[in-house]
């Protein structure tokens, strides 16, 4: 019960818990009509037939046809409040677990599968709908039909009804037995549902890859591994249930059979009429109806708090990176756009570090480079300026103060940054570029777009800006996507820009005109740049060379021509083919040097 104990704030505020008690009323009271039957039955072999009183036929019949309806009323009723009470609470947490994803933070996104979110979205937040709803009424009316039940037969003969449920507590036990070995097997099943689920999602996304690399039959073998064991989990469960339904049932007929040996000594004996073990017959199936069903119940109680435990999972996951207590807003007005680093070392959680004694005083306005081998830590300056992840050793500040101090939200309004890799929502141009900004005029959508050189080939698409791009951006060209990544930064008019390899996917005429655009954003903002293109990085304040987290050198693109290092091995490398022809393009496209 601990699980839904957790999760009662989604299911008992407000006018809520009325539905909980409604629907459990309407099934009780159906239930307790239900108990007209047997007393008809007893009346009309006891008091009509035995004793030749048919006139009463036409009552007897009109009063069961009214109960029926009654019964069926309330029963309509309980449907509908079960229904929008489970509705209801899917709604609320379906809500609350989409909230949460939102903030949870990046630590928790390096190690979390899409497929296995999926499925706790959809499939565990149904199987607590469908409990709450309906399972957990039908769960109390168990109680309600062995306790009315009970009464009734108590009343008819109580020395009959001790006989008859002289085995009902075995096939309790067995019930019991039955839901401690199903519940670890529904978990596995659940568990393998989201492998399931995530195997699919990964091969749909990465199926570009699949389809190059010829690799369909690969894909077809890992996804029948993780097929096999959710076959194989199944039918675990199935053999679990196959085990135990059968000996409940033994239990279950032992009952009728005791009642029917035992009710007709009564009945010879003269110690009860025949109608009184006519009813009794009928309300045997009071109380052995749920406990039959008790099973399920269990089986369907089971699997919800398997999925209670896997939606509450999200719902308690740590939230690593949030606002302190005393945190500030970043003032609008006066934010300038001065970044430091103050001797950061960093490490990813489990990793070696990926910054090491790293210090920078970016003054605002001003052009930081990074440059460096793949892996030797420029996105995750980035990744730390944005606080994606706490900094414990060293600090870095935004306008004097750290950043551990300020808002998150307004900390990352002030910064926009374009990744290595774009994505795009499946959207039109226009939402993607102004992604998330209201009252953003079209004017100044297509300002953005002409600044990141992406307006004449948006013009070129049959619905220019309204042009839908399919999911990720799949349809448009790698530097297509990056030049849209680049006006929406630009959009932002963030105080400080991040460019992240933000034009390595366009060729170098294009990325020249960006730079020229950019050039002109740029001004007044505080911007880090990584590129691995000297062409992107000359024009820098400072250029900061990294390797294996470590600063190697720094300095301005002449200091660093000038001094031996990896710095002019790149500068080398890049214009060797045709060192003076590279730098007498430079000189004709206006790039001037240094
Ligand atoms: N989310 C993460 N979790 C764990 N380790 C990470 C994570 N991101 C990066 N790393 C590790 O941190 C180190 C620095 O990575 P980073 O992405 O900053 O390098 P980079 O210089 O930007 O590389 P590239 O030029 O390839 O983008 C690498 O060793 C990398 O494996």
């Amino acid at each position: 019960m601990e699980v839904f104990k957790q999760l009662r704030s989604f299911y008992w505020p407000g006018k809520l818990k009325y539905l909980i008690f409604a629907s459990i009323l309407c099934l009780a009271v159906s239930t307790a009509l239900g108990l007209v039957y047997p007393y008809m039955l007893k009346h009309l072999v006891d008091e009509i037939i035995m004793k030749g009183n048919y006139g009463q036929v036409p009552f007897v019949a009109s009063t069961v046809l009214v109960v029926v309806a009654i019964k069926a009323g309330f029963q309509f009723l309980h449907g509908l409040a079960g229904g929008r009470l489970g509705n209801q609470v899917a709604y609320n947490l379906r809500k609350s677990l989409y909230e949460k994803l939102q903030y949870l933070s990046f630590q928790y996104y390096d190690k979390a599968r899409t497929g296995d979110l999926m499925s706790r979205l959809t499939g565990d937040l149904d199987g607590i709908r469908q409990f709450i709803g309906f399972g957990f009424p039908q769960f109390l009316n168990v109680f309600l039909m062995v306790g009315f039940g009970s009464i009734m037969m108590a009343a008819l003969n109580w020395k009959l009804m001790l006989i008859t449920l002289v085995t009902m507590p075995f096939l309790v036990f067995t019930a019991f037995r039955f839901e401690s070995k199903i519940h670890p097997a529904f978990r596995e099943i659940r568990k393998s549902m989201s492998d399931l689920t995530t195997a699919v999602q990964e091969n749909i996304t990465g199926v570009r890859t699949v389809k190059s690399f010829a690799r369909e039959s690969h894909e077809v073998e890992k996804f029948s591994v993780r097929n096999d064991q959710f076959r194989e989990n199944l039918t675990g469960s199935a053999f679990i249930w196959a085990r135990y339904f059968p000996v409940m049932e033994v239990f279950a007929n032992l009952s009728i059979v005791i009642l029917l040996a035992t009710g007709g000594t009564f009945v010879l004996r003269g110690e009860m009429t025949t109608g009184e073990l006519l009813a009794f017959f009928s309300l045997i199936w009071y109380i052995i109806g749920p406990m039959w069903g008790l099973g399920f119940h269990i089986n369907n109680y089971t699997q919800s708090k398997a999925s209670g435990e896997r939606v509450l999972e999200i719902l308690n996951q740590y939230i690593h990176v949030k606002n302190n207590p005393n945190a500030v807003p970043v003032d609008d007005a006066r934010s300038e756009g001065h970044v430091q680093f103050e001797n950061v070392t960093f490490a990813y959680p489990e990793n070696a570090p990926a910054l090491v004694d790293f210090s920078v005083d970016a003054k605002p306005g001003s052009v930081i480079g990074l440059l460096g081998p793949t892996g030797s830590g420029k996105s995750t300056v980035f990744q730390l300026l944005m606080r994606a992840y706490n900094v414990k050793d060293g600090r870095i500040l935004l306008d004097g103060k750290d950043i551990k101090e300020l808002e998150l939200e307004s900390l990352r309004q002030q910064i926009a940054i374009v990744f290595q890799e774009t994505f795009l929502f499946s959207s039109t141009i226009r939402n993607n570029i102004a992604y998330g900004q209201r009252d953003i005029s079209m004017e100044r959508i297509v300002e953005a777009a002409k600044l990141a050189q992406a307006h004449d080939f948006i013009m070129e698409l049959p619905l220019g800006y309204d042009t839908i791009v399919g999911e990720r951006g799949m349809g448009l060209s790698g530097g297509q996507k990056q030049r849209i990544a680049i006006a929406r930064a630009i959009l932002e008019n963030p105080k400080v820009l991040l460019l992240d390899d933000a034009t390595s996917a366009v060729d170098m005429e294009t990325e020249h005109v960006i730079q020229q655009g950019l050039r002109q954003v740029m001004n007044g903002r505080t911007t880090f740049v990584v590129a691995h293109r000297i062409s992107s990085l000359k024009h820098a304040d400072e250029i900061i060379v990294l390797d294996e987290g470590r600063i190697v050198q720094r300095g301005t693109h002449q200091e660093l021509l000038a001094q031996p290092g990896r710095y002019r091995e790149t500068y080398n490398i890049q214009y060797s083919d045709h060192p003076d022809l590279a730098a007498t393009r430079m000189e004709q496209r206006g790039v001037a040097h240094g």
